[in-house]
C-alpha cells in the first residue's frame, strides 16, 4: 500500500509581505540603514542639489543628465505641457462629487486611447509616453482644481521649471521661491519608492504585455486608497477634525485617544517595509517647517509635533512621508482633495521607470492561491 500523505498546508504570505518577487535596479529602499537610494543616490542629496527634472531624467535612464541633456530634456517637457481640447471635454463632462483621482485616472485613460502610439512598446515610444505624461499631469490637476471653484484653465508657461510650472497654473500667480523649492522637494521624495502597491500594479499590468497608460491608470487606481497615496489627503482631514488654532497639541493627543478607542487607523503613520520610520519624513519634514515659517502658521506645526508624539508614546508608531507632505500642501494652497493627484504627478516618474524595466525583462506576473472554498460538488439534475 502506498505511503499516506500527509499534506502540509503551504504557508501564505498575506499582502506578499516580506516576500522579493524580482530585482529592480531603480531604487534601493533600505530599513536598516533608513535610506532611501534612487539609482545609487540617496534621496537626501537628490532633494538637496537637484530638481525634479534631473531626478525624472535619472530614474528613467539611469545618469543624471548633462547641461546638453537637461537642457533638451527640459525643452521637450515644456514643449509637451499643453492640454487637448478633447480632454479637457471630457473633464469638464465628469460631476464635481467625482474624486480627482478618478479625474486624473480617466485623462490619462484618454490621452492613451487618443495616442496613436499606444500599442508601440519600443524603449523610445514609451520613453515618448512618460514624458508626455509627465508634462501633461499638472496642466491636468491644476485644470481639476480651478474648475472647482469655477475659474478657468491657466495655460503652462515655457519659461518655468516643472515645480513653478504646477504652482502658476494652480493659482494662476508666480509662485516665491520658498515655495517653489518646498514643493519641488516633495517631488522629488515622492517620485520612487520599489515595489509599492501602485507601482507593483503598474507591473502587473505590464506583465500582461498590455502598454504603459493601460499601466499607469492602473497604477493610479490603486494609489488613491488611504492605505497608499490617499493617506496624504487623509492626514488633513484628521487635522482638520483636530481644528487649527493654539493648543493643537492637547487637541490632538485627545483625538487620537478617540480614534484609537475605535480602532481607527491613524493616516500618514506606519508603513510596510519601514519599521523605524520613513527614510524621506526629515527631509519632507523641513520643507513643511519652511512653509509654516513662509505661512505664519505655527499652530499647525504644533498640532503636527502633538499627533506625531503622541501617537509614538501611544502606539510606537512613525509617521511616513504622507505625514509632512499632507499640511506642506495645505499650506501652499492646494485644495485637500488633490493631495493625491500631486503625488501622482511626481510617481509617474517612478512607475514608468518600472514599467520600462518590466517590460524589459518580462515574466508573466501570476502567483498562486491556495483553495479554502467547499469540497467539489455538483448541479442537481433537473427533472
Ligand atoms: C506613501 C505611502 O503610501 S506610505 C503609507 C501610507 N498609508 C498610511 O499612512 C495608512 C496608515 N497606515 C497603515 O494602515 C499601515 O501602517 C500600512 C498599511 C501603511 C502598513 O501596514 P502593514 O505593514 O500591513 O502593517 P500592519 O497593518 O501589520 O501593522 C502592524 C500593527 O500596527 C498597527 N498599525 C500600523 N499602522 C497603523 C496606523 N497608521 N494606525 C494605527 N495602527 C496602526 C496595526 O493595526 C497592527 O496592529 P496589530 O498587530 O495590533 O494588528
Ligand atoms: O513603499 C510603500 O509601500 C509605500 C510608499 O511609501 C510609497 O509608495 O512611496
Amino acid at each position: 500500500m502506498a505511503e499516506q500523505e500527509i499534506a502540509v498546508p503551504p504557508e501564505i504570505y498575506k499582502g506578499l509581505a516580506g516576500v522579493p518577487v524580482d530585482y529592480t535596479a531603480i531604487s534601493k529602499v533600505n530599513p536598516e540603514s533608513n535610506s532611501l537610494l534612487y539609482r545609487g543616490y540617496p534621496v537626501q542629496e537628490l532633494a538637496a542639489s537637484t530638481t525634479f527634472e534631473e531626478v525624472a531624467y535619472l530614474l528613467w535612464y539611469g545618469e543624471l543628465p548633462d547641461d546638453t541633456q537637461l537642457a533638451e530634456f527640459e525643452e521637450r517637457e515644456r514643449s509637451l505641457r499643453g492640454l487637448d481640447h478633447e480632454v479637457k471635454r471630457i473633464i469638464d463632462e465628469l460631476p464635481l462629487t467625482a474624486h480627482p483621482m478618478d479625474v486624473v485616472r480617466t485623462a490619462v485613460s484618454v490621452i492613451g486611447a487618443s495616442d496613436p502610439a499606444t500599442p508601440d512598446d519600443s524603449v523610445d515610444a514609451n520613453l515618448d509616453k512618460s514624458i508626455r505624461l509627465l508634462a501633461k499631469l499638472p496642466s491636468i490637476v491644476s485644470y481639476d482644481q480651478r474648475r472647482r471653484h469655477e475659474l478657468e484653465f491657466v495655460e503652462p508657461r515655457g519659461d518655468l521649471g516643472f515645480s513653478a510650472n504646477f504652482l502658476w497654473q494652480t493659482f494662476g500667480e508666480l509662485p516665491e521661491l520658498p515655495v517653489v523649492s518646498a514643493f519641488d522637494v516633495s517631488m522629488i521624495l515622492y517620485a520612487e519608492h520599489s515595489f509599492n502597491a501602485s507601482t507593483f500594479t503598474a507591473r502587473v499590468i505590464t506583465s500582461t504585455l498590455a502598454d504603459l497608460y493601460s499601466a499607469v491608470t492602473g497604477a493610479i487606481g490603486a494609489l488613491k486608497g488611504p492605505l497608499h497615496g490617499g493617506a496624504n489627503e487623509a492626514v488633513m482631514h484628521a487635522f482638520d477634525e483636530i481644528g487649527a488654532g493654539p493648543g493643537g497639541a492637547e487637541r490632538a493627543a485627545a483625538w487620537l485617544d478617540a480614534a484609537l478607542a475605535e480602532k481607527r487607523k491613524i493616516m500618514g503613520f506606519g508603513h510596510r517595509v519601514y519599521k523605524n520610520g520613513d527614510s524621506r519624513v526629515p527631509t519632507m519634514r523641513d520643507a513643511m517647517e519652511r512653509m509654516v515659517e513662509y505661512y505664519d502658521r505655527p499652530d499647525l506645526l504644533e498640532l503636527y509635533v502633538g499627533l506625531e508624539q503622541a501617537m509614538a508614546e501611544r502606539k510606537g508608531i512613525r509617521p511616513n512621508l504622507d505625514y509632512p507632505a499632507g499640511p506642506a500642501y495645505h499650506l501652499m494652497g492646494f485644495d485637500t482633495l488633490t493631495f493625491t493627484p500631486l503625488f501622482v504627478a511626481s510617481r509617474i516618474t517612478g512607475w514608468t521607470a518600472h514599467i520600462m524595466e518590466q517590460a524589459a525583462s518580462n515574466a508573466l506576473i501570476r502567483p498562486l492561491s491556495v483553495y479554502n472554498g467547499v469540497d467539489e460538488r455538483h448541479v442537481p439534475v433537473k427533472g
